[in-house]
């Protein structure tokens, strides 16, 4: 097993203040121009919602994140998806990885849903054929029909989450990452996405899943990582971490 994540004493801080929070955050396009690079430099009002946080992933892991509302969890992921620069400690990331597309928050709401696969795939680093081989998978999974060519602003959210999920699973990197996208979409997608997972994860993709929905996560993740109040409770197994946490 290689290792393909590994984070050690990681640590993010959020500002806060009178006009709330300031975390400077960056999109996926700043990411990609500049590089992990950019620190916070101001100490004044700052609130840790991560601190002295050590895991690892190898390749092949599926990495379950649980914990209750506000631990840290989505903040931990968009900090591998490099949304977030450290503040402290080292994070190691030996792999591509995949943006948070899975609830359609990289979408462009004036442009169609078609465009959109082409947009976050050449952002993801896919070429433009690349991305030709996999459209009509994409837009026959996501069951958007000709609602693809309509602008995404007109879509529910239901119908953003289930195409940003299905470029999510056909355009694929080394690293996935997924939040709460186990439960998109009506009865009938929730299903035909979870077969459709449980296949990518056969294949060996390295996964990390954030939810609260523990059985999925005991269905899906071979180890998991409990955090509460941006604190590392427990490392393991899946099952045991659970049972700790809904002991706690
Ligand atoms: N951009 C931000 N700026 C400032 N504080 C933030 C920011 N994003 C999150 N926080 C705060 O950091 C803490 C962790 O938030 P986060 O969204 O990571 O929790 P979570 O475990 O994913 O919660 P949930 O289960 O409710 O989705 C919370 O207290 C939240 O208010």
């Amino acid at each position: 097993m290689s290792l393909i994540i590994n984070a050690s004493n990681l640590g993010i801080k959020f500002k806060t203040g009178k006009s709330g929070y300031k975390k400077f955050s960056r999109t996926l396009k700043d990411v990609i121009a500049q590089g992990n690079t950019v620190r916070s430099t101001q100490d004044s009002g700052d609130f840790w919602a991560l601190r002295n946080i050590s895991f690892t992933v190898n390749k092949g892991d599926i990495l379950g994140v649980v914990g209750s509302n506000g631990s840290g969890k989505s903040t931990l992921l968009r900090t591998i998806a490099g949304v977030y620069s450290l503040d402290e400690g080292k994070l190691d990331v030996y792999g591509s990885i995949s943006p948070l597309l899975s609830l359609g928050t990289g979408f462009k709401k004036n442009l169609s849903g078609y465009d959109n696969i082409f947009l976050n795939g050449v952002i993801m680093g896919f070429s433009k054929k690349e991305i030709e081989q996999h459209v009509n998978e994409i837009i026959s999974f996501s069951e958007l029909g000709k609602f693809i060519f309509e602008p995404v602003k007109n879509y529910s959210s239901g119908m953003r989450a289930r195409l940003g999920f299905s470029i999510a699973v056909f355009l694929k990197r080394d690293i996935m990452l997924i939040d709460e996208v186990l439960g998109v979409g009506d009865r009938k997608f929730r299903e035909k996405s979870q077969e459709k997972m449980l296949e990518i994860m056969n294949s060996g993709q390295t996964i990390i899943i954030v939810s609260h929905d523990l059985e999925s996560v005991k269905k899906f993740a071979n180890k998991c990582i409990w955090i509460n109040k941006g604190q590392l409770m427990y490392e393991g197994n899946t099952e045991e971490v659970i049972q700790k946490y809904i002991n706690s």
